[in-house]
């Protein structure tokens, strides 16, 4: 397993958040975190990309404990695409940017080589981005940001990807695209998708958080059920495959089932 998340117990602000979630993801695997908002799956990714210790439990990466790893090593195994992208610092361009996940294989005095620079451009490249390389990072459209943010992530060569609402920003041809993009790379990734749609055509399996638990985990066809979208998300939906072979979501003409009666004529 790339991923194994045991037994992880977190409390905030005096509270707990999250109760013994525990989830994995395999070799080349797509994972997909869903949940109402307020479940805990930003949560859980912080976690997983060790800027959060949990008070119990464990996340290991390729086997080893993420907290028994320097905060380097961690990085080198390790990338994130994360909502909040205002760390970035103004007046970097989108080249220097994507430069940075380079720094956990060389450490911050180290300096890019041709090499560091090849992969920047290859990254860039495969993110439909290459054209964006001189612009100023924070002059970048929502969308642009999260395609440079998504080549920062590969040019760090992750094993383990975490992406948390990769296609937040993006018009309906981009979402195709990025995912198209995170599938093509082959890496082990854990993401939190809002849109469920998204989410079964891009995941191998899901895990269903619901405050703070684990309530469902496995293929999608078999975990997202009519029974569960209903008690968790509150929705009236099904999740089936269409003869086109594409698994969909499909939503009850009164998903909330709130629609007034339909009056009685007489
Ligand atoms: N710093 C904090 N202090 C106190 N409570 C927090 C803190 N950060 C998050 N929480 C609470 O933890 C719970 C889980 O939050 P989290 O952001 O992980 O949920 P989420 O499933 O990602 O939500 P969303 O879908 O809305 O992004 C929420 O009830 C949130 O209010």
């Amino acid at each position: 397993m790339r991923l194994t998340v045991e037994d992880l117990c977190v409390a905030l602000g005096g509270r707990p958040v999250l109760h013994d979630v525990t989830l994995d993801a395999g070799e080349r695997e797509i994972v997909g975190l869903v949940g109402p908002n307020g479940s805990g799956k930003s949560t859980v990714l912080r976690a997983v990309y060790r800027s959060l210790r949990p008070e119990r439990g464990a996340v290991r990466v390729c086997g080893d404990d993420v907290w028994r790893l320097s905060a380097r090593q961690a990085a080198c195994r390790t990338a994130a695409v994360l909502q909040d992208a205002t760390g970035n610092p103004v007046g970097l361009s989108v080249s220097e940017v994507v430069a940075m996940g380079r720094t956990p294989h060389h450490g911050l005095l180290g300096r890019d080589d041709a090499g560091d620079h090849r992969a920047v451009r290859e990254a860039l490249a495969a993110c439909t981005a290459g054209h964006l390389a001189a612009r100023e990072f924070t002059s970048l459209s929502g969308g642009e940001r999260q395609r440079v943010l998504l080549a920062r992530a590969l040019v760090q060569r992750p094993r383990l990807l975490v992406l948390d609402e990769l296609t937040n920003h993006l018009d309906i041809r981009a979402r195709f695209e990025l995912l198209d993009l995170v599938r093509s790379t082959g890496v082990t990734t854990l993401a939190v998708l809002h849109d469920l749609d998204l989410a079964v055509r891009l995941c191998d399996r899901v895990v269903v958080l619901h405050e703070g638990e684990v309530v469902a985990s496995g293929p999608v066809l078999e975990t997202l059920t009519s029974a569960l979208l209903a008690e968790v998300f509150g929705v009236a939906a099904t999740v089936r495959r269409h003869d086109d072979g594409v698994v969909r979501v499909t939503y009850a003409a009164d998903p909330l089932g709130t629609a007034a009666p339909t009056p009685v004529r007489g």
